[in-house]
């Protein structure tokens, strides 16, 4: 029922536009409401999807108005086939100023859109063959066969048709798997990384996607005003549309068409009644500057979240899907699968990890132990690619691995958790999970655009689906992951670590908050994934818990491997005692306070 309100609303509004009902100075508003529409939609997925705040959206517009104008009345090419040239080369622009702005971070990238913006503006200003603030006019109007679409009527069917298939187009983006990584990179990108996405490819994707709408609009605009002049394409225009996308609801698809139709009414306002009120001038710039900036600071969620409420989880067609995902080979047991050898690494002055070497064998658990800064996240950080190792090497299956990075142990098959989980908040928890099955899944931004993902989307949920089964957490499946408790999400990040279908995983901290029964849940999960040839690297401050788990243990003090064995003799190990509780082990036995009972720490243990 709810996949016909759309269409069914896109030929209302068409039906009354074409009526006559509506005056055809409000036809022209509705046109003008449809193209800004457009580029508010890209500025949806780029600024409240992916993060990035662009003021300078009105640049891409202007290209694809520029070059559709050049096209048509300079060389006299059929206005549709210059529709394709303006994406083309606004979307070739995108990417060649995208491969350095969505590298920028904080501040730096608004500042960049604006630079960019401005430069833009002054270059169609003064290139002669642009018509310098002139503009070029004499744009010849679309046609279809020998029909000119001159009226305005029959061009808002047309803004209204490109409009509906941009929404269609968009919302198939977002909700396939280039769109599940670029919504995951809201909440920092550790956790993308972990699971093989490439933060700055994905940006790119959708700062090349944002500004083809862009594009798409610029032409739009430029065949239904017949002229172009750099005006409506300069920095003012860049923050009315960033204005439309926030104030409807970065983030939300109808936001921007709220947000579009707001900014445009009330311009519209502003401009009749400003004049009576202060005389001639644009201040209506000056009223919308400063709502976009009290905007940015108060109400960032938008005018869209207040009338429809939190985004619905994304529904599937059912529940579990079809399991028919492939699985990495399992190697033997006791094969060696993560190695470190020699790992060192130096912060400064201080030398965190120290000559560390071990194995982690297939089908095994080692536990990785130590008191508080001896190192152990460090360790973890330098086996997962996080950080690059002072000196020393990182080996997979025997290998010694020659770049390392948080997206290549993914591809080799290393799930992690956090210490501190890493969780997409405003994400479901299935799609939470769906994201650590991101590699097992390979279809594109096009593919999800024309909506050919649907059938591995739903193995993927299905992967999903069934990790959250063996962790318990699947009726929790479509709640936000920031409803969770912090026990339910160190969960969900065990089954986004397994969701990657890994050869080994390595938890940092698995059982912290965990209540009693979940703990003894975890234990049997791990035990089974041992079972089923996975092997685990722990890092555990719950002794009880990593002592009765693990095959092997590793301990760490300032950096240095000080012992290594089975639960029994760590236990006993007098440099273990001395590190954890500062004395000898005979002073502790006389008082009866050993440290693996929880008593007596002398840095914690962690
Ligand atoms: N990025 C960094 N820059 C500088 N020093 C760091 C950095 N990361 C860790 N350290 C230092 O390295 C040492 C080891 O830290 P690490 O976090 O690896 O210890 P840990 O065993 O995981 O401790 P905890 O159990 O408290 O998490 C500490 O002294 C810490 O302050």
């Amino acid at each position: 029922m709810k996949r016909f309100v759309e269409p069914v609303a896109f030929l209302l509004v068409l039906a009354l536009a074409v009526s006559g009902v509506l005056s055809s100075f409000t036809v022209a508003l509705i046109n003008d409401i449809a193209i800004a529409s457009l580029v508010a939609l890209g500025l949806v997925v780029l600024t409240g999807v992916g993060g990035m705040t662009s003021f300078g959206q009105a640049a891409f517009v202007g290209l694809g108005a520029y070059t559709t104008a050049v096209l048509t009345v300079r060389y006299g090419l059929s206005p549709w086939l210059a529709l394709a040239a303006s994406i083309v080369v606004t979307g070739g622009c995108a990417l060649l100023i995208g491969a350095v702005t969505v590298r920028l971070s904080g501040h730096y990238l608004p500042l960049g859109t604006i630079a960019w913006g401005i430069s833009f503006y002054y270059l169609f200003g003064n290139i002669e063959w642009l018509g310098r603030h002139d503009g070029i006019s004499g744009i010849p109007p679309l046609t279809l066969g020998n029909h000119a679409i001159t009226g305005q009527k029959e061009y808002l069917i047309l803004t209204l048709g490109v409009l509906f298939t941009a929404i269609l187009l968009t919302r198939n983006l977002l909700r396939g798997r280039v769109g599940r990584a670029v919504r995951s990179l809201r909440d920092g990108t550790h956790a993308a990384e972990a699971f093989g996405v490439h933060p700055s490819t994905v940006k790119l994707i959708v700062f090349v996607f944002a500004a083809m709408l862009a594009a798409i609009a610029g032409w739009l605009y430029a065949h239904f005003q017949r002229s172009v002049s750099p005006g409506p394409f300069g920095i003012t225009a860049g923050t009315e549309y960033l204005l439309m996308a926030v104030l409807g609801g970065a983030g939300r698809i109808y936001g921007a068409v709220l947000g579009a139709a707001l900014v445009i009414l009330l311009r519209d306002q502003l401009q009749s009644w400003l004049p009576h009120l202060l005389g001639a001038g644009n201040y209506e710039t000056i009223i919308f500057g400063a709502a976009l900036v009290l905007l940015l600071r108060g109400a960032s969620d938008g005018l869209w979240a207040k009338i429809a409420g939190r985004e619905a989880a994304i529904a599937f067609d059912s529940a579990s899907g079809v399991l028919t995902a492939s699985r990495k080979e399992r190697p033997a047991k006791d094969t060696k699968l993560l190695e470190l050898r020699h790992l060192k690494k130096v912060f400064g002055g201080l030398i965190a990890v120290n000559d560390v070497t071990f194995a982690v064998p297939a089908g095994r658990i080692v536990g990785l132990i130590g008191p508080n800064g001896a190192g152990k996240s460090t360790t973890f950080n330098l086996a997962t690619g996080v950080l690059t190792p002072t000196s020393g090497e990182v080996c997979f299956c025997d290998e010694a691995l020659k770049t390392i990075s948080p997206q290549e142990m993914a591809r080799l098959g290393v799930g992690r958790s956090f210490q501190h989980p890493e969780i997409m908040t405003d994400m479901s928890v299935v799609e939470n999970v769906m994201l650590g099955a991101h590699l097992r899944g390979h279809a594109g931004a096009v593919k999800a655009m024309l909506g050919l993902d649907r059938k591995e989307e739903l193995v993927l949920h299905a992967i999903a689906w069934r990790m959250l089964q063996r962790t318990g957490l699947e009726k929790v499946a479509l709640s936000p992951a920031g409803t969770l408790s912090l026990g339910q999400l160190r969960l969900l990040e065990v089954a986004r670590a397994l969701a990657l279908d890994p050869l080994i995983v390595l938890l940092d901290e698995p059982a912290a908050g965990l209540r009693v029964c979940e703990k003894r849940e975890l234990a049997r999960l791990l035990r089974e994934l041992r079972q089923e040839g996975v092997a685990v690297l722990m890092v555990e401050h719950d002794m009880d818990f990593v002592m009765s788990l693990a095959d092997h243990l590793i301990v760490l003090d300032f950096g240095n491997q000080i012992a290594e064995g089975d639960a029994n003799g760590i236990r006993s190990n007098p440099r273990v005692l001395d590190a954890y509780l500062g004395g000898p082990r005979e002073q502790f036995l006389a008082i009866g306070k050993l440290p693996f009972g929880g008593l007596r720490i002398r840095r914690g243990f962690a």
